[in-house]
């Protein structure tokens, strides 16, 4: 009697905060506090807009120190001997136009054509998806006030069959063709590719992507604010410190109101010296195996992204893979044998040498991802950037220590994740 009159008083409470909710669906209210409880119970009691970010948060004027070359000018080989090889961050433009993408994905295109179809915002404490249908993500993305909001991360939306037209929408850019992981079997090779939209105030906190992976990530619709910061940088000083955590811990708006200011001091070491930039619409930034970046949604942003080995990481993926996820480099090398055996010798080599430590401070821990809130965030297992059917066999995400990824891949190793982490 007592639990069902307290159900009532709760019942009722939502219906009154939903009517004083700004959502233009009924139903939205309830929608995303369930997605909430989910996905950050521990803000349940403090609030998701308790510290005012929306009225007060202003990111200083970006100094973009990026190099932008646009496609036209920029041949696969030179890519890879100057860029690639050197781990040299860049932005390349031009390489959008004619991606169907451009029309497809405005908000309302998207928030009509997906408008029952799930995509995931979170992951719940047991590292399970959290999902809202997107009408309603739509609803609460244009409508929020919160610190720093849901962001939709969705490794599966090519493998879904309403929503895999998305992946009809863009190509892979010429440079990111030739991802290895493509030899390995479609349903071992991690999670690999994101339909990421989010609004102001979401973001990734800083991390380093997993595998000794690299990325490219590619901006549709708004503006990301990025810091990429060189791989040697040790994770102490990239990363807040304990007492500027507060009630966010693990997202990017955190960095920028800790960090970003000793980044951006006189006092900086000149050696982990960051590039900064404001990625625009058509941009495609390429994050190189093993640098610690950061991103900041500056308004409404639709992007897609995909983390991919090469020939030039190759020798950086390889130890990683067999260390974290050992089934799948057996059948992996397998098909590396038979179809690529000039890729032998790099990867004779790197076994040899042992882990390869292509980080140098971070390789034994190192973020990934949206990383999380200690030192159990680190990426560098390789397993962060979660998702779902990617743990060969397993359905479903399991959390392990306070963080996300694949139990069977990757058992040591944890990390938060709302997007992109798990194990590329
Ligand atoms: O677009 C973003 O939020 C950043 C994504 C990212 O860094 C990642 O997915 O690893
Ligand atoms: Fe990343």
């Amino acid at each position: 009697m007592l639990a069902s009159l307290a159900e009532f008083w709760d019942d009722m409470k939502l219906e009154l905060m939903a009517l004083g909710s700004d959502y233009k669906l009924p139903r939205t209210f309830r929608k995303v506090d369930e997605a909430k409880r989910k996905a950050r119970a521990e803000l349940t009691k403090f609030g998701w807009d308790t510290l005012g970010y929306s009225e007060d948060f202003k990111l200083p004027p970006v100094k973009d120190t990026i190099l932008r070359i646009d496609c036209e000018e920029l041949t696969v080989d030179e890519f890879r001997e100057k860029y690639e090889r050197t781990r040299t961050p860049i932005i390349i433009t031009g390489l959008t136009k004619n991606w169907q993408a451009n029309e497809k994905w405005t908000l309302e295109r998207i928030a009509r054509k997906y408008r029952n179809q799930k995509f995931k915002c979170g992951e719940d404490d047991d590292g399970f998806s959290v999902k809202l249908k997107m009408k309603y993500y739509h609803d609460y993305m244009v409508n929020n006030i919160d610190d720093s909001p849901l962001y939709i991360f969705d490794s599966s939306f090519a493998d879904r069959h309403k929503t895999k037209q998305l992946r009809e929408d863009y190509e892979v850019p010429k440079y990111f063709e030739d991802d290895l992981f493509n030899y390995a079997d479609s349903k071992k090779r991690p999670p690999h590719r994101w339909f990421v939209m989010g609004p102001a105030r979401s973001g990734t906190a800083i991390h380093i992507d997993p595998l000794g992976t690299s990325a490219w990530n590619t901006l549709i619709q708004g503006h990301k604010r990025w810091v990429l910061i060189p791989p040697n940088a040790p994770r102490d000083i990239v990363k807040p410190l304990s007492h500027e955590k507060g009630k966010h811990p693990s997202e990017g708006i955190t960095w920028f109101n800790t960090v970003y200011k000793r980044v951006r001091s006189p006092g900086w070491p000149q050696e982990y010296a960051p590039i900064e930039c404001i990625q625009g619409p058509g941009e495609t930034m390429f994050v190189p195996a093993g640098w610690w970046h950061v991103v900041l949604n500056e308004d409404h942003t639709i992007a897609v992204t995909q983390n991919y080995c090469s020939i030039e990481n190759l020798h950086l993926v390889w130890p990683k893979t067999v260390k974290g996820r050992p089934k799948l480099s057996k059948h992996w090398l397998k098909r590396i044998t038979a179809e690529r055996p000039e890729l032998l010798p790099i990867i004779r080599e790197c076994s040899e040498n042992g882990i390869n430590d292509m980080n140098d401070s971070s390789s034994d821990s190192s973020s990934s991802s949206s990383s999380s809130d200690d030192s159990s965030d680190d990426d560098d297992s390789g397993c962060d950037r979660e998702d779902q059917g990617s743990c060969s066999g397993t359905t479903r995400k399991r959390k392990i220590s306070g963080t996300m990824k694949c139990e069977e891949q990757c058992p040591e190793k944890t990390s938060r994740s709302h997007e992109k982490e798990s194990c590329a």
